[in-house]
């Protein structure tokens, strides 16, 4: 492996809010001006390359990996360097602003492949609950932290949940949609190099990135998805698909020695898992990894039943699964999976 490279597993932080305007459920946190979004992403050292929203969301693809923006809820995603957690006091000021109050927290990331070159104040998962700890409203009062282990020393998922008395009373009407992120490493040599521009194609970013999106199979995955997608140079890819009110958004750094990619999308304990499974089935066949874990915040066991059956029929190996419960989120589950020939 690399001595150092480029930080794929990126950090997610999904943020709920709550007002009393009932004007609020329409555009909400959406009132948020291009200024104060840059000035948040500023802190969290990243920007935005590109810019796309329908009548639910707005979605946004940033030089280090997505913003969601609801009406109620902020989810971004950030890789590399990136120093998440510093966005979270200028979120809360400015929802604030709009007359909007912090109602729940989750933080969550796989193991980083170069731990010691994070940033305060991702130096450690120690150092990260201390900071939520000491940046998040005491209404926020149940709080809960911890590491969902796998039998693979390279892979466990970290998580911090915090949220308010309402969200607590709400614990036993599980949430409609649940998410799905998927972290794969050790991707197939050949898969990985579609995600390298060739030298002088007389593309730009947006053109290269739809390139990649049409040769990878990426844009078959969800074909009822608008896809926002970016090529970097000289490789990398990342897009965000939206379809209606569900987002979806994948991540790829094919540097060989530290290739890394994610993909994460939202299902509904109303859907057929199938739906999900297939989404997920396409994915993980673009990259073809040696690795991959799948960390659901559902505790529906046909959905995760039906996910492991999926991976395992792609020839993969399972390898763990952990559960735990925390406030706000409710279950989630944790597998793992290697290709047979590990
Ligand atoms: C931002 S993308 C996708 C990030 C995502 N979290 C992942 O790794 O799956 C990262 C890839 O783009 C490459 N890259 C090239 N120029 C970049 C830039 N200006 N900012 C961030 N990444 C860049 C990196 O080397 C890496 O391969």
């Amino acid at each position: 492996m690399a001595v150092s490279g480029f930080e794929g597993f990126e950090k997610r932080l999904e943020l709920h809010f709550s007002g009393d305007d009932p004007l609020i459920g329409n555009m909400g946190l959406r009132l948020l001006d291009f200024d104060s979004i840059e000035k948040v992403l500023h802190a969290v050292q990243c920007t935005v390359v590109s810019a796309v929203g329908n009548q639910y969301f707005d979605s946004y693809v940033l030089s280090e990996s997505s913003l969601f923006v609801y009406p109620t809820k902020i989810i971004i995603k950030t890789c590399g360097t990136t120093q998440l957690l510093k966005s979270i006091c200028p979120l809360i000021h400015h929802a604030f602003t709009l007359g909007l109050m912090i109602c729940s927290c989750r933080y969550t990331r796989g193991n980083f492949i170069f731990p010691k070159a994070q940033p305060y104040p991702h130096t450690s998962f120690k150092e990260e609950i201390i900071f939520l700890e000491n940046n998040l409203p005491n209404n926020l009062y149940y709080r809960k932290a911890s590491v969902l282990p796998s039998k693979l020393s390279s892979h466990s998922w970290h998580v911090f949940s915090a949220c308010d008395e309402s969200h607590i009373l709400m614990q036993n009407m599980p949430d409609e949609l649940y998410t799905v992120e998927v972290c794969m490493t050790e991707l197939d040599r050949i898969s990985a190099g579609k995600f390298f521009r060739r030298p002088s194609d007389g593309k730009n970013g947006d053109s290269a990135g739809m390139e990649m999106t049409e040769i990878t199979g990426i844009g078959d995955i969800n074909p009822n998805a608008l896809i926002c997608d970016f090529a970097f140079d000289p490789c990398g890819y990342s897009m965000n698909g939206i379809a209606g009110d569900r987002y979806s958004t994948i991540h790829v750094t094919p540097e060989d020695g530290f290739s890394y990619a994610s993909f994460e999308c939202m299902g509904s304990i109303y859907d057929d898992p199938i739906d999900i499974v297939e989404m997920l089935k396409k994915a993980v066949q673009v990259f073809r990894p040696g690795t991959v874990s799948v960390s659901m915040t559902s505790n529906n066991h046909k959905v995760w039943k039906c996910v492991a059956k999926a991976i395992e029929s792609l020839g993969m190996k399972f390898r763990s699964c952990t559960m735990d419960e925390f406030p706000a989120t409710g279950s989630v589950m944790f597998h793992t999976f290697t290709t047979r020939r590990k």
